[in-house]
């Protein structure tokens, strides 16, 4: 289906609760600019990308400002007030919220907002690579150090064998209709690639990059900076 479109949709209906900081962490300022704002730059400016939807919670007192300081990006960004009590719930309700703006073999790229170090050759990797995939699939690193699951005791129970196993990072890549489906079917996942494996799909890991991590507790912060600074 060459003549599909790309869509981003972007679940930023968080409160951030494990940074701890007074503000949801997609507001919070990284390298000079809110960190949701170096997600949208990075879609807009990705050729592949048609719009970007962003899915906020229906009181968010924060994106208001951010796209009055953004005309850049007027146009090219959607707000969608439909924020649910989980990701998955978000990122559903943003599916249903575009019906009639999005198509059942238009792929949906869905990214974290807290993923603020994507940049387009991620994004054109993901869609080249995915682009005549049947399933779909997402980008996520090789795991690179042993993995042990501890006990109780904070005691090492097992040493888990690491050969096969991949992080996952978003943005994770699926033809409208299949992941509204699969999402309407998963209650309890935490990725939408999860859903979709829930159908008796594979989706496909492409590789992606350590810069693309999840910022995710207050350390994260520091690291997330030195990134977007140096551009590497
Ligand atoms: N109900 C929710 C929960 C999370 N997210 C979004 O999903 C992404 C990844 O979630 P996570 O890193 O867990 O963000 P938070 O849920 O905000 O963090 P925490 O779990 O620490 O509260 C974030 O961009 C977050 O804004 C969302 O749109 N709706
Ligand atoms: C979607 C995700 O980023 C893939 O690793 C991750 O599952 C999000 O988890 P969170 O607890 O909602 O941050």
């Amino acid at each position: 289906m060459n003549s599909s479109r790309y869509f981003a949709l972007i679940p930023a209906a968080g409160i951030g609760a494990r940074i701890g900081a007074d503000i949801p962490k997609q507001y919070m300022p990284l390298a000079g600019q809110p960190m949701l704002m170096h997600v949208l730059d990075t879609f807009a400016a990705a050729g592949a990308i048609s719009h970007v939807f962003v899915v906020v919670s229906a009181d968010d007192g924060y994106i208001a400002d951010l796209m009055a300081a953004a005309p850049h990006l007027q146009g090219r960004v959607t707000l969608l007030f439909h924020g649910g009590a989980t990701r998955r719930d978000s990122v559903l309700n943003g599916l249903q919220a575009i019906r009639e703006e999005v198509g059942d073999d238009d792929w949906v790229l869905v990214h974290d907002a807290a993923r603020p170090g994507l940049t387009c050759a991620l994004i054109e990797r993901l869609v080249e690579t995915l682009r005549d995939d049947l399933v779909g699939g997402l980008l996520a690193l090789p795991v690179v150090d042993t993995l042990k699951r501890g006990d109780q005791n904070a005691r090492v129970a097992q040493t888990v064998e690491r050969a096969e196993l991949w992080a996952a990072q978003t943005p994770q890549m699926f033809r409208y209709g299949l992941l509204l489906r699969a999402l309407t079917l998963a209650e309890a996942v935490t990725d939408e690639a999860s859903a979709v494996e829930q159908l008796g799909l594979q989706p496909r890991l492409v590789e992606g990059s350590p810069r693309n991590f999840k910022v995710t507790l207050p350390h994260d912060v520091a690291l997330a900076e030195m990134f977007l600074k140096e551009k590497f």
